[in-house]
Parts: C-alpha cells; structure tokens; sequence
C-alpha cells in the first residue's frame, strides 16, 4: 500500500483549490476522479458554466444546436485547463478511478489497470451531490428523463418540455428552454412558488415567466409516468383533481443529494448527518481525525462558492490562523439566472417579519432606473432592509438586470457593517444599475 501526504476524492471546486494550494506548498497530493469527463468537477462540465453558457445563448436567439455544440467547446477547454492546473504539477498526481474508503485512512481505487491502494496522512472528501429522481411510478424508468446533464446534451429542443421541480435549476431551465423556443410547463409539488421570497418578488418572476409561454403548476401531486410511442404522458393531482400532460422530454430537477454512496464508509468511523450528508463541525472536519469533507458532500447550501469557502476554512487551518469556520462565512449572496436575473442576501421581508427585526423597507421598480431604458428591459425590482437602529443593511432582494454582479456589492457593504448611506452617497458610473442604490435608499417606504 503506497502512503501518501494528501488524498482528494473528487474534483470538486474545493478540492481541486486544495490540491494546487498544497502542492505549491510542495505537498504530495493523490487527486482521485472517477470519469475524466469530469476533470474540474461538476461546476465546469454539467452545471454552472455550461448551465449559464446556454442561458446566454438562449438570450441571444442562438439556435438550440449550435449553442450546445458551443457549450461543448467552452467545457472541453476549461476541462483540459482544469486537468493540466493539477497534473503538470510536480508533487501531484491525478489518478482516474472510483475510490473508496478501507479503513479510516486507508482507501482503494477502481482503476482500468486494477485496484490501487493507498493510505492517506490526510484526506479530504470532495465527491459532490448527484440529482433526487423522486419515487414516481414510471419516471425513473421513462425514455424521455431528463437530468440537468442530459438536457444539455440534447441534440435537438423538445417541442414540449416538462420540468419536475420549480427550485433553481427549474427555473434557470424553464426560462433557457422556453427562451430557445421550447413549450415549458413546471410541475412542483410545494404549495407556494418561490415560497422563500417575497409575495411581490415571486408574483413578478412567475408573471415574467408565463409572459415567456412557461406554465407553472404549484401544489401538484405527480402520480404517475407512462411512456406512449415517442412522447410521455404524465398524471397528476391538482385541486384533488386528475389531470395528463404529454411531454417529448421530462426534466426533473428535484434537489440533489450528496454522494456517500459506495464510499465504503460503512468501514469508516465517519458518520453521516441526518440528510445523508457526510457529518462535518465547523472546521470540515469529519468523525474521523485529519479526514474532512468539502463542498455538497458535506451538506448545507449547494454552491460552487461555498465550496471554494471550504477550501479557505480548510487552509486556515493547515497554514493559517485556524480562525476561519462555517459559523464565519458572513453572508453568502445567491443568483437564479433567469432574466432578470434574481439575486438575494440577507433576509427578505418575510423573514425579517418573522424574526421581529425593525427595519426600514426600501423599494423601487427597475423602470425607474435609467440604464433598464437603454437596455429595453424594465422588469423587477429592488428591495433593502436596513436595521432602524443601527442603520446597516439586513438584506436586499434585487430582481433586475445585472442583479448577479450587484448583488455582491450588497453583500460587501453587509459584510463590512457599512452603514446604507454609503451606498446611497456612492458617486457610481453612469448609466449603471448599481447607480440604482441613490435613489432606491433615498426614502423608505414604511
Ligand atoms: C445544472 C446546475 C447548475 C448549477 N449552477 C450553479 C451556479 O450557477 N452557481 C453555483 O454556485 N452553483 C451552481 N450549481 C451547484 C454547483 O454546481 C455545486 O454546488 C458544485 O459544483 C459542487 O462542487 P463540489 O466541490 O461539492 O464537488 P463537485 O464539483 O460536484 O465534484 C465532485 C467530483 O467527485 C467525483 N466523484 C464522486 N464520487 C467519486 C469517487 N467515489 N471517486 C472518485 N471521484 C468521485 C465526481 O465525478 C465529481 O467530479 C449548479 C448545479 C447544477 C446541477
Ligand atoms: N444559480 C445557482 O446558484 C444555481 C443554479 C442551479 C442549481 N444550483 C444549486 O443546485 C441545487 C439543486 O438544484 P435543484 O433545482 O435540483 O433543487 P432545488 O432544491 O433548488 O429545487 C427542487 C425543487 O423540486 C421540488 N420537488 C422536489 N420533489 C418533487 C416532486 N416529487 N414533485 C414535484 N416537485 C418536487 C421542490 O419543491 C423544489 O422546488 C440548488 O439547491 C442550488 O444550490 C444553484
């Protein structure tokens, strides 16, 4: 059994961070990852990138084969950037195979040339999340399933698309698929769209969304999924009515869960948390001394950010101060990247009501703002909380062009406990929206 400094299992964005950071300390690390499709993890090759490169081109009136075709491209680059970032470093090596765990610190890797053994000083878990396919009679098995990986894999664009789940990925792909000219119908068994944002946030993104010919069914029950010559039949409870809607392909993007599945933990004192996921305390650190566990395996929001955080908590404690852990990330900023884009930080007016926060509500729409004229685009809207006493920003909820970019400035003001008069006195570019920020935090509405 060979020993190695540093094993990585997945190519995950934390893990990868890792590797490189270690091995320019000139640290030994055994990076393991089970397809080489996947060199770089799932951000680059089946997610954020090739997800937002086709939301682009969607935009842009692109034909759905060529934008695929594209997309197919731009990941086979940064696939081979990601590859050659580790493997031509000298203390790395990149090994393709499944692992899984023998022992605490020992693990064994399917490769194409046999079973690789190795021990671990340290190990470090980056195997990410793989989609829920809820148990519907019918689905798992239907020729026409779509994952978010195979839907951007298609060759052509569906006529008729259904989505199973109207959360992030839901969204992004109703709005891409029905923007590329596909008829979308979303089938989410919650009561209440968007349930997390507020009435008027989510009664303008669903109104925005059906104006694209996208159909959203909240509180729905699916049944059953028939298979019927090219196309499928899907039944389904509305108003404790049974109603059929026939699809050329079905997408189900119904939350993802961690993959711990044939880790061999089971020969591991590491433990898994109620969720499934791999049981971390606020450091990484897993059940198991010197093993830890980064990005979605471990649980808890699923984002390439708050993956590459990891990596900060973990270098913090390798070679830093130790200082830095979950319970310190500060606030993390989200983006659904519809269009507008909706972005987010902090709490939403719903949440700070129910948390008995007192706050001053500042709104405005963005046609109000003059750069949504020069785009032709005045959708949405901007909302900020700011705390009455202390007069620092509690949360903002930006539906609007370019929200994904502004939004971070939100999150850096909050951060640094910047009161809101500085983004309201900020001298900003001209015409921007983030010159927005003068007039929205003018005067509250409440
Ligand atoms: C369609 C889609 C769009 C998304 N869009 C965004 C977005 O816009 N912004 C955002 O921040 N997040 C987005 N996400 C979420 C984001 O992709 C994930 O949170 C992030 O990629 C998780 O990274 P990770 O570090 O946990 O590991 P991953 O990048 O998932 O890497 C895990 C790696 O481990 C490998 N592996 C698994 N098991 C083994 C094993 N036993 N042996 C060896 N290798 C193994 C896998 O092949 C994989 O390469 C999106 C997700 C999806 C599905
Ligand atoms: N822009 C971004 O940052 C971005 C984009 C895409 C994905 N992601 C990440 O990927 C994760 C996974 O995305 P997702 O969209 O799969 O999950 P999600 O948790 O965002 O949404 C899942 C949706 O499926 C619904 N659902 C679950 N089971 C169902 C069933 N049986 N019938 C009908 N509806 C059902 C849920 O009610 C929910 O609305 C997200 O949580 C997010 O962290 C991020």
């Amino acid at each position: 059994m060979q020993k190695v400094q540093n094993i990585v299992i997945g190519f995950g964005k934390g893990g990868k961070t890792l590797a490189k950071f270690l091995a320019q300390r000139g640290e030994e690390v055994l990076v393991v990852e089970r397809s080489p499709q996947m060199y770089g993890g799932t951000c680059i090759n089946i997610a954020c990138l090739p997800s937002k490169r086709l939301i682009t081109e969607a935009a842009r009136g692109t034909d759905f084969a060529a934008a695929i075709q594209g997309k197919i491209q731009m990941v086979n680059q940064l696939r081979d950037k990601n590859y050659h970032m580790l493997a031509d470093e000298k203390t790395v090596t990149v090994l393709d195979g499944i692992a899984h765990f023998t022992g605490n610190h020992t693990i064994a890797v399917k490769t194409a040339s046999g079973l690789k053994e190795f021990e671990g000083e340290r190990i470090f878990i980056n195997t990410g999340a793989t989609p829920n396919i809820p148990t519907i009679p019918g689905l798992k098995d239907s020729q026409n399933l779509l994952t978010s990986t195979t839907a951007m894999e298609l060759p052509k664009l569906p006529k008729k698309l259904v989505i199973v789940g109207a959360g992030y990925i839901g969204l992004e792909f109703a709005a891409m698929f029905a923007s590329f000219g596909a008829h979308v119908t979303m089938l989410d068994h919650h009561a209440t769209f968007l349930a997390r944002e507020d009435d008027d946030v989510a009664t303008m993104v669903a109104e925005n969304l059906q104006k694209l010919g996208v159909e959203i069914k909240m509180d729905v029950a699916l049944k059953k999924v028939q298979d019927q010559d090219q196309q499928t039949i899907l039944t389904y409870e509305e108003n404790n009515h049974e109603q059929t809607i026939t699809a050329d392909k079905v997408l189900v993007p119904a939350g993802r869960h961690p993959v711990t599945e044939k880790l061999g933990l089971e020969n591991t004192d590491i433990q898994l948390a109620s969720d499934g996921a791999i049981k971390v305390d606020s450091h990484l650190h897993t059940t198991v001394p010197n093993v830890w566990a980064i990005g979605d395996v471990k649980g808890g929001p699923q984002f390439t950010y708050i993956s590459l955080d990891d990596f900060r908590i973990i270098k913090s404690e390798l070679y830093g101060d130790g200082t830095r852990q979950t319970t310190n990330r500060g606030v993390v900023p989200t983006s659904v990247f519809i269009e507008p884009p909706l972005s987010q930080v902090g709490l939403t007016e719903k949440q700070a009501q129910v948390a008995g926060k007192h706050y001053e509500l500042f709104k405005m729409p963005v046609a109000a703002i003059p750069k949504a004229k020069v785009l032709k685009d005045k959708r949405g809207m901007l909302k900020m909380l700011v705390d009455r006493d202390t007069k620092t920003i509690i949360g903002a909820t930006i539906y609007a062009p370019e929200s994904h970019e502004i939004i971070n400035m939100v999150a850096l003001a909050m951060r640094a406990q910047l009161p809101y008069m500085m983004l309201r006195d900020q001298i900003y570019t001209h015409p921007t929206i983030s010159e927005a920020f003068n007039d929205l935090l003018k005067n509250p509405v409440n």
